[in-house]
């Protein structure tokens, strides 16, 4: 097979609404894709350059979260997005429009207001979801730079939290302010609604990662402190080095593939 610095044997888990066909079947088990880091954002550029720009990649990156959020859920129910100020934001911002266009009320949470996210393609998202909520009066309202209080109160209400804070951006061995509070206030409803006696269960709540759990690093599979502890995490284009270590399954929950291309191979003369 083509393109794939190395494959791991495992089983996987696929979305039926993803787009790409490059994950080979082998008895019972498929191949995971894996990429450096460094290589992904070289196969992104070629696939931009081959006519899907950065833009519809981060679309189809923010509904494959979108329809993640859905399959762990019965029906439309509050979802809160946490969104960095990157392209990993930018997914978030994605799929809380495609969310409150189905329908589900959503609380998006962003350090800074839209207009002065300066990443590209998240900016133009950003921009795009906040007019479609306008025009649409989609159920999306926009929390930006909460203190702990208010963001506690916003994660209280969601029965799903999408973490869209870090990406493939991350590095070091600390989360820095004002994501380490987001991420532990999003891990601790997490943990206090999945520990509950079913009697006094008012519905688990749902964790779902955009691309990498945010503190963990894509390229080693390391975990900062904090990091976000998903119940499924959907990555994008192929799986990175770090979330096919075993240790990273703490971390990530299961791993889905949102390959978002049919033929990654015909990139790989950019490699
Ligand atoms: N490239 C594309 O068009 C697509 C990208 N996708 C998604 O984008 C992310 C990668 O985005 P990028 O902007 O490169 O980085 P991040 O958003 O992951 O992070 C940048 C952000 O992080 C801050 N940061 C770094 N280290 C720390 C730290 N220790 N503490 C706090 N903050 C930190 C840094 O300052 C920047 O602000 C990729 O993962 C995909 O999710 C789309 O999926 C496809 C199109
Ligand atoms: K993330």
């Amino acid at each position: 097979m083509f393109l794939c610095a190395r494959y791991v044997g495992q089983q996987l888990e696929r979305n039926p609404h993803m787009i790409g066909e490059d994950i080979e079947k082998d008895s019972g088990f498929e191949h995971r894709p894996v990429l450096d880091v460094a290589d992904v954002a070289k196969l992104e550029q070629a696939i931009a350059a081959g006519g899907t720009s950065l833009a519809e990649l981060m679309e189809r990156a923010g509904n494959a979260i979108a329809d993640e959020v859905q399959a762990q859920l019965a029906g439309p129910a509050p979802v809160v997005v946490l969104c960095g100020s990157g392209n990993n934001g930018g997914d978030g911002w994605v799929c809380a429009r495609a969310l409150a266009q189905a329908g589900w009320p959503v609380t998006l949470v962003t350090p800074r207001p839209a207009e002065a996210l300066t990443a590209e393609p998240a900016h133009s998202a950003a921009l795009k979801a906040l007019a479609a909520a306008q025009t649409n009066q989609l159920p999306l309202t926009v929390l930006v730079a909460p203190n702990a209080e208010q963001l506690k109160l916003g994660l209280n209400e969601a029965h799903c939290i999408v973490d869209a804070i870090l990406g493939t951006g991350f590095s070091g061995t600390e989360v820095r302010e004002p994501y380490a509070t987001w991420i532990k206030l999003a891990n601790q409803r997490h943990e206090s609604a999945s520990s509950r006696k079913p009697a006094e269960d008012a519905g688990a709540v749902c964790l779902v990662a955009a691309d990498v759990p945010s503190g963990m690093s894509a390229q080693t599979g390391l975990a900062a402190q904090p990091c976000i502890h998903a119940d499924a995490t959907v990555t994008m284009i192929v799986y990175k080095p770090g979330l096919v270590e075993p240790e990273a399954a703490r971390w990530t929950g299961s791993m889905k593939l949102a390959p978002l291309v049919n033929s990654i191979g015909r990139y790989s003369d950019a490699l």
